[in-house]
C-alpha cells in the first residue's frame, strides 16, 4: 500500500535564490512564488493497478520521483507498505521503477545491463539472476536482443528493457513513469498484460496522459491536475464525471466555427456536415442527441471544469 499525506513540492523560489543581493533585488513575484508542482496531495493507494493520469505539467513525475525517493517533498510524508519515504534505502529494497528519461549504458549487451542491475539490487547469486534476466528479457519481448549491444536497440526496445530493469528482483511496489510511450500498439497490449499479471498481490502505480493505457486493467485511478488531486477512485466515478453532458450530432460549419474548441471531443467530416462530439450543458442544436460518456469524455469533462474553475476564479481577482 502506498500512503500518501499532505505531500507538496515546491521547485525554485526564494529560499533557494543566490546569497548575491544583487540577483535577490531582481527576483521577480513568481520568483519568490516559486513553482509548485505538487499542492497538498492526500492518496491512499491498495494493491493492484493504479492509474495515475493527468495532462503534462500535472505533477505525476515529480510524485513518483519522490516515492521512488529520487527527489525530496517540500512537506508532507508518503510511506511505501509503511516505510516512511525519508528512510530511503528501506524503500529502494522494495520497489522497482521506471522513471520517464530512463538511461541506458549503451556500451553493454542487454542481458549484461539487467545481470548489472540485478547485482545492484542485491541478488547475489549469479545463477538466479541469470535465471530471472532470461525470463524477463522474453517477458518484454526482447530474448533475440539479450547479446545485442544497447546502442543498437530502437527506442521501443530501450523502453522494453527499462520496464524489464523495473521488474527484476519482483519488488513489491512498482512505480512506471509513461511506461508505454514510444511502444508500438501490439507491445503496449502485451506491456499492459504483463503489468496486470504483476499487480497480482502488489502495487504498481502507473503514471499516462494516455486514458486507454488503464482504461482495461486498472481498479484504482487518481487524477492529477495542476499539481492538485482532482479526483480518486474508481474508473466508473471518473466516466460518470461526464454524465448528461456529452452531446453528439451534425453541426454546420458556422456551429462548429463558434465552439469553445476546449469543448470539443472529436471531430469527423461529414457529407451531411461536421459529426462531432462535444462536452457542454446543452446541445448546439436540437439535431445533438447525448450519448453516454465514455472514461476519456468523464476525463475530459473533469480537465474542464477544472479549467473552469480556475477561469472563474481569475475573473473574480
Ligand atoms: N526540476 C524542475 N525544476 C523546476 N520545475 C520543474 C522541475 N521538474 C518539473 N518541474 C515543473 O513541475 C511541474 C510538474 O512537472 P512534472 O514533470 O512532474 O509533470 P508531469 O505530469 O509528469 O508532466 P508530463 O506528462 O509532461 O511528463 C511542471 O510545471 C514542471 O515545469
Amino acid at each position: 500500500m502506498i500512503e500518501i499525506n499532505q505531500l507538496s513540492k515546491k521547485y525554485g523560489g526564494s529560499w533557494k535564490a543566490s546569497r548575491d543581493q544583487n540577483k535577490r533585488d531582481r527576483l521577480t513575484e513568481a520568483d519568490h512564488r516559486g513553482n509548485w508542482a505538487l499542492h497538498d496531495v492526500n492518496l491512499t493507494l491498495s494493491e493492484g493497478m493504479v492509474g495515475l493520469l493527468g495532462p503534462n505539467g500535472a505533477g505525476k513525475s515529480t510524485l513518483m520521483r519522490i516515492l521512488a525517493t529520487l527527489a525530496k517533498p517540500t512537506s508532507g510524508e508518503a510511506y511505501i507498505n509503511g516505510i516512511p519515504l525519508h528512510k530511503a534505502e528501506d524503500v529502494r529494497k522494495i520497489i522497482g521503477y521506471l522513471p520517464q528519461q530512463f538511461q541506458v549504458y549503451p556500451q553493454l549487451t542487454g542481458a549484461e545491463f539487467l545481470d548489472y542491475v540485478g547485482v545492484m539490487k542485491g541478488i547475489s547469486s549469479k545463477r538466479q539472476r541469470t535465471q530471472e534476466v532470461a525470463k524477463l528479457l522474453e517477458q518484454v519481448n526482447l530474448q533475440d536482443k539479450a547479446t545485442k549491444k544497447i546502442r543498437t536497440y530502437s527506442g521501443g526496445m530501450k523502453r522494453r528493457l527499462g520496464i524489464a530493469q523495473a521488474l527484476l528482483g519482483s519488488p513489491q511496489v512498482l512505480i512506471v513513469d509513461e511506461p508505454t510511450a514510444g511502444l508500438d500498439p501490439e507491445e503496449r497490449v502485451r506491456f499492459r498484460n504483463l503489468l496486470t499479471r504483476f499487480s497480482l498481490g502488489r502495487v504498481v502505480l502507473l503514471s499516462t496522459h494516455i486514458v486507454a493505457d488503464i482504461e482495461s486493467n486498472c481498479r484504482q485511478i487518481a487524477v492529477l491536475d495542476q499539481g492538485r488531486v482532482r479526483m480518486s477512485g474508481e474508473l466508473a466515478e471518473l466516466q460518470a464525471w461526464g454524465q448528461g453532458r456529452v452531446w453528439e450530432g451534425i453541426l454546420t460549419e458556422q456551429e462548429y466555427g463558434q465552439l469553445d474548441p476546449l469543448s470539443i471531443v472529436s471531430t469527423r467530416r461529414t457529407e451531411e456536415g461536421m459529426l462531432c462530439k462535444i462536452i457542454a450543458e446543452a446541445p448546439v442544436n436540437s439535431r445533438m442527441r447525448r450519448v453516454n460518456p465514455t472514461l476519456e469524455d468523464g476525463y475530459l469533462a473533469l480537465l474542464g471544469d477544472g479549467m473552469s474553475e480556475r477561469k472563474g476564479a481569475a475573473i473574480h481577482v
